[in-house]
């Protein structure tokens, strides 16, 4: 079945670990990767080259690949450069997934998005605004994500989730991914209905020092 079709109306998790986390090491991703697909995921999102080799390995589901690589002289982190689009397609991911908001960046957006085309993979542009996603769309992504909303300086205010995003994509015909500071299944049904191709979790499931400490503040809170 068609990748994109296969994911409608889905969950995706993400598995991805800090490197000050215990569960940095891509034996730990694996198996976040599994316990995902275990609980219903039906895609994983997933960084780096060596882990996404890995997860391809021991998953069948599709994997949206990136790699996270700090730039000098960009704040542009999320496969920033074709390099980084050539080594996440060649280890196994469907979907290759970058940073496309309009910060100074090391490579224009329609030419990351030509070089995953090339190497016959989907597109998927995270962006920020829907300004950004409609020069994405415009530039030749597949389908924009509105994982960095509320991460560009421009944006740091917006609501978590950014409902209103996802419904001014949603108004412009915009095929879009809700990802980004998801936390309650009630938010991601929402996002569905609002008109999110599939939904991206994250934090929210993997990874288990924030959701720690979102109990542990509460009930400090209370304590007070
Ligand atoms: C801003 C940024 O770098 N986002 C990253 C993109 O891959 C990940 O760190 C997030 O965990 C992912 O987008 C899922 O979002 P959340 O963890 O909020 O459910």
């Amino acid at each position: 079945m068609d990748i994109l079709e296969s994911l409608r109306g889905r969950l995706v998790v993400s598995c991805q670990a800090a490197e000050t986390s215990p569960l940095h090491a891509t034996q730990h991703i694996v198996a976040l990767a599994r316990a995902a697909v275990q609980g219903g995921a039906h895609g994983v999102r997933i960084e780096g080259v060596r882990n996404v080799e890995a997860v391809r390995q021991a998953v069948e589901v599709p994997i949206i690949g990136i790699t996270k690589i700090a730039q000098t002289g960009s704040d542009v982190y999320i496969t920033p450069t074709l390099d980084d689009v050539r080594s996440i397609a060649a280890v196994g991911a469907d979907i290759v997934a970058f940073d496309a908001t309009s910060r100074t960046r090391p490579v224009p957006v329609a030419e990351i998005a030509r070089e995953i085309a090339r190497l016959d993979k989907i597109s998927m542009a995270d962006i920020s605004t829907l300004e950004e996603a409609r020069q994405a769309i415009a530039a030749g992504a597949n389908l924009v994500g509105t994982t960095l909303s509320g991460y560009t300086p421009y944006t740091v205010d917006a609501p978590a989730p950014d409902f209103a995003l996802m419904s001014a994509l949603a108004a412009e015909n915009i095929p879009f991914v809700a990802e980004g500071r998801i936390w309650e299944p009630g938010e991601a049904l929402r996002a569905l209905e609002i008109g999110a191709r599939f939904v991206v979790i994250g934090s929210a499931i993997t990874r288990p020092d924030e959701i720690t400490r979102r109990f542990a503040d509460a009930i400090a809170g209370a304590a007070r």
